[in-house]
């Protein structure tokens, strides 16, 4: 691998801790970190190195997915890091930045390949971006990368704002826009469901599927995040970036072999054939919504309202559904049904596609069955189920059929993401023509929220989320699958659907 020096501003921050620092460890017990690689901290805070490297050992060993058992090895790791104090605003510091870059790369005998990670708040990417240009801290002779955390704006002229003040220091081909869902296997898997399988690459178009339902639901509430989260909702927090992501890798059709820029250039067209809502379609298609007190986990929990923080009289949606259509070839006339929202019953990212019912046939409902469908089960758990109809003592009967199931010890999210911006992969990262269509498509549902011509409906934390939002698939005479217990697939025999092969 190409030796780099990976260059973290917000090093003493919660994501470095929690997410970046047992990613690269992971990678490095991989033998997936280069032989020659450097990482240079950057805060305001006085660190000295020693007290920085003790942080990320510690944040090693809270937060990394494996054990920390090699003590040697987790030493040999932390050695590689070292800190230096700068403050965002301040062009004298880049120029001591490159000097510590310089040094280490001299020591270490590095190329000047520098990746750097924005893992700080958004107000400061263009700042950071044009002092790394103006210090002279990409070098001509290796690359600069920048790696940036969402969010990548507030709204769609804020994002296009941004892009053009980034776009004056760094090139399209070296900004990787993290949307950490991209990352996770089963998104990633999306990809080759389709084309690596002919069985489901000649089902996968409106001739055959009914509907796709993606939820992302959560259990937390607004935690310790009001300030962020009531300026923001559900529409930014999930829906612009990681519902929408979800749905570009569902609905692409992609040629065999094909390059991270077939990828973009396929996920770019099925957002430009999402049939855009005017902002007085938006009640008809989608639901906003708050969570009430309520009960999780057999514990009272408070409203939103209630929340520390968060404004009394606060209408920011915690809850969000709606239905789009992706008019293309491929899937005119089949409804995506969208939902995401934060202190649901249950912990859950999942993609259900419903197939139609057979030709000339009376509804498998009515003979006890029940229809096929494909569940993608992404988070927490990981796996592909099928659902199809056998015959029981002369009735149709539905069974589940488990065909994958992913082990525990798989890569995270941001293991694969910074593994790929090591490696300048760009596939799973956000093109800037996803951004934008992405809040191109959204920015009528941020107006109407803002202008309060969509209801709010209120729902109770531990629920499925608001009943308005069945209501907009049984008007077409759907439901949400998997939101009742029946439903579920529970690997056990209780479960009424439940047929696993193996078990
Ligand atoms: N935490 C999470 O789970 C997630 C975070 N994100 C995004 O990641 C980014 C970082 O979030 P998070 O780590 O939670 O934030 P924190 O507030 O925990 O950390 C912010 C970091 O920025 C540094 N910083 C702030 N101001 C300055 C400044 N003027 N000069 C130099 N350094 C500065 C802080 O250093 P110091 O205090 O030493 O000055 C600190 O290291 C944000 O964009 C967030 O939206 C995205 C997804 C999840
Ligand atoms: O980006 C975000 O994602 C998390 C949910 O991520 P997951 O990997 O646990 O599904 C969400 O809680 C947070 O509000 C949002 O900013």
């Amino acid at each position: 691998m190409v030796p780099v020096t990976f260059v973290l501003f917000g090093a003493t921050g919660d994501l470095a801790k929690r997410k970046i620092y047992p990613a690269l460890y992971n990678l490095f017990v991989d033998g997936k970190l280069p032989e020659a690689f450097s990482l240079i901290g950057l805060g305001r805070r006085e660190w000295t190195d020693e007290f920085f490297q003790s942080n990320v050992e510690q944040s090693l060993r809270q937060f990394s997915r494996r054990e920390i058992q090699d003590h040697g090895k987790m030493e040999s790791f932390v050695r590689k890091f070292r800190y230096t104090a700068l403050e965002i605003g301040r062009t004298d510091d880049y120029k001591k930045l490159l000097q510590v870059i310089e040094e280490r790369e001299s020591e270490l005998q590095l190329p000047p390949n520098r990746l750097f990670y924005l893992s700080v708040g958004p107000e400061y990417f263009t700042t950071i971006a044009s002092n790394i240009a103006e210090s002279g801290l990409g070098s001509a002779d290796g690359w600069k990368r920048l790696v940036i955390e969402k969010p990548f704006g507030h709204d769609l002229q804020s994002a296009r704002d941004l892009n053009e003040q980034l776009s004056k220091s760094f090139a399209e081909d070296e900004i990787y826009r993290i949307d950490h869902y991209l990352g996770k296997p089963m998104v990633q898997n999306l990809e080759v469901l389709e084309q690596a399988n002919p069985i489901i690459q000649a089902l996968w178009s409106n001739r055959y599927i009914a509907n796709v339902q993606i939820t992302a639901s959560e259990t937390v509430g607004v935690e310790e995040r009001a300030g962020y989260y009531d300026h923001v909702g559900a529409v930014r927090d999930m829906f612009q970036n990681h519902m929408l992501q979800m749905l570009m890798m569902l609905a692409i059709h992609l040629p065999h072999n094909s390059s991270p820029e077939d990828v973009r250039k396929h996920k770019k067209q099925v957002m430009e054939a999402l049939v855009p809502l005017s902002k007085s379609d938006v009640s008809a298609s989608v639901i906003r919504g708050q969570y009430t007190s309520g009960s999780m986990g057999g514990n009272p929990v408070k409203g939103y309202r209630s929340e520390p923080g968060i404004a009394a009289a606060s209408m920011n949606d915690t809850y969000i559904a709606a239905k789009l259509q992706v008019d293309d070839f491929f899937w005119r006339g089949v409804p995506f049904y969208i939902r995401t929202g934060k202190r649901l019953k249950e912990k859950s990212t999942r993609i259900v596609v419903e197939f139609k019912e057979a030709l000339n046939q009376p509804s498998t409902a009515a003979l006890g069955g029940a229809p096929n469908l494909l569940l993608i089960d992404i988070n927490p758990n990981e796996g592909i189920m099928l659902q199809l109809n056998t015959k029981e003592n002369g009735e149709l009967k539905p069974v589940q059929i488990q065909l994958h199931e992913s082990s525990k010890d798989i890569p995270e999210a941001y293991e694969n993401l910074i593994f790929d911006a090591l490696t300048g992969n760009p596939t799973f990262f956000a093109h800037w023509d996803e951004v934008e269509l992405a809040w191109s498509w959204v920015q009528p549902i941020l107006d109407a929220f803002r202008d309060n011509s969509v209801p709010l409906h209120s729902y109770e934390a531990g629920s499925n989320g608001p009943a308005e939002a069945d209501a907009l698939l049984a008007a077409d005479g759907y439901h949400w699958w998997f939101d009742s217990k029946e439903e579920q697939q529970t690997n056990g025999k209780e479960d009424k659907y439940a047929y696993q092969i193996g078990h």
